[in-house]
């Protein structure tokens, strides 16, 4: 059964719809980024690019580092583009666009996020390099799809029960990145990390500057939760929902953050740069290897 054009969405050169990519235009390595200027950052390393198209938020580039190939794709911020970023991406792969057909057998991407966010702990500094062994996502995008075999519900019940979290929010779900790709891009720069993401940066991360939030204490809870050692340590805005989709559609990830905040501090990153190129020159090397 072919898929309608209302729901496999083409643009008239036959690429996909928000990305705008056709097949060929994507390798099997795929660095994930939200900010579209970090991509040309990263591939300003590589040994050539032989793509470079942008629509909307979505900046790609394909090239070589080191002899292999990688596609490195600006996402913006929020798991609503991770659902349009990771199910195009999958679609290039794993339907036929031409035939509008899901392909028999399925390819496995390894996706690679490259990001900034807020440590919640004091003893993990700005500059620290976090690789996200889980996630805890409390944007709600997973449940709009079969999840539940993907799931840890245990500890995502403890964490409602110590939270006394509201059920006027979307319900906490936690899911485990892929431990290849976690082992591969860990190391003793590395912290290993249980990541929150947030379906906003100002109050959904309990941050206030004129509008008041209902419960001020909850990045004291979030960092006082430990069950049976799965402790979170760092807030941003995608893991989630790579981590879930990723698992739906049998893609290998992993996310890599680097600490710009530290919101037990209230201290800020003086230079952004500094510490986000060093983040990419680490992963690239250890994605080469
Ligand atoms: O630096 P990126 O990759 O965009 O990641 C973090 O920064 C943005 C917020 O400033 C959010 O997207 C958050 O997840
Ligand atoms: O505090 C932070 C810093 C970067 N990105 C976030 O989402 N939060």
């Amino acid at each position: 059964m072919s898929l309608q054009s209302s729901e496999l969405v083409l643009n008239a050169d036959g690429s996909i719809y928000h990305l705008g990519l056709l097949p060929e235009d994507l390798a099997q390595t795929v660095i994930l980024v939200g900010d579209p200027r970090r991509v040309a950052r990263i591939t300003e390393h590589f040994d050539n690019v032989d793509l470079k198209k942008q629509k909307r938020e979505f900046v790609t580039h394909t090239g070589y580092f080191r002899g292999k190939r990688i596609t490195v794709m600006s996402t913006g911020m929020g798991t609503d583009n991770i659902d349009i970023a990771l199910t195009e991406l999958d679609a290039l792969v794993n339907i036929d666009l031409k035939e509008s057909r899901i392909k028999e057998g399925s390819v496995s991407l390894d996706i690679i996020r490259i990001g900034t966010t807020g440590s919640i702990r004091e003893e993990i500094p700005v500059g620290s390099f976090i690789t996200s062994e889980w996630a805890i996502g409390f944007d709600g995008l997973i449940y709009y799809y079969k999840s539940d075999d993907i799931l840890n519900t245990e500890i995502s019940e403890a964490f409602i029960k110590h939270t006394g979290w509201a059920s006027n929010k979307a319900m906490p779900y936690v899911v485990k990145g892929n431990e290849y790709l976690i082992d591969k891009l860990s190391s003793d720069s590395t912290i290993k990390g249980f990541t929150g993401t947030n379906i906003g940066f100002y109050g959904p991360q309990g941050r206030v500057l004129r509008a008041g939030i209902p419960d001020p204490d909850m990045n004291e809870k979030i960092a006082s939760f430990n069950y049976k050692g799965h402790a979170i340590t760092n807030l941003e805005m995608e893991t989630s929902g790579i981590y879930g989709l990723s698992r739906l559609l049998g893609h290998r990830a992993v996310s890599m953050n680097v600490v710009l905040a530290n919101r037990a501090t209230g201290e800020f990153a003086e230079n952004t740069k500094e510490p986000v190129d060093k983040l990419i020159e680490y992963s690239l090397e250890r994605i080469a290897k």
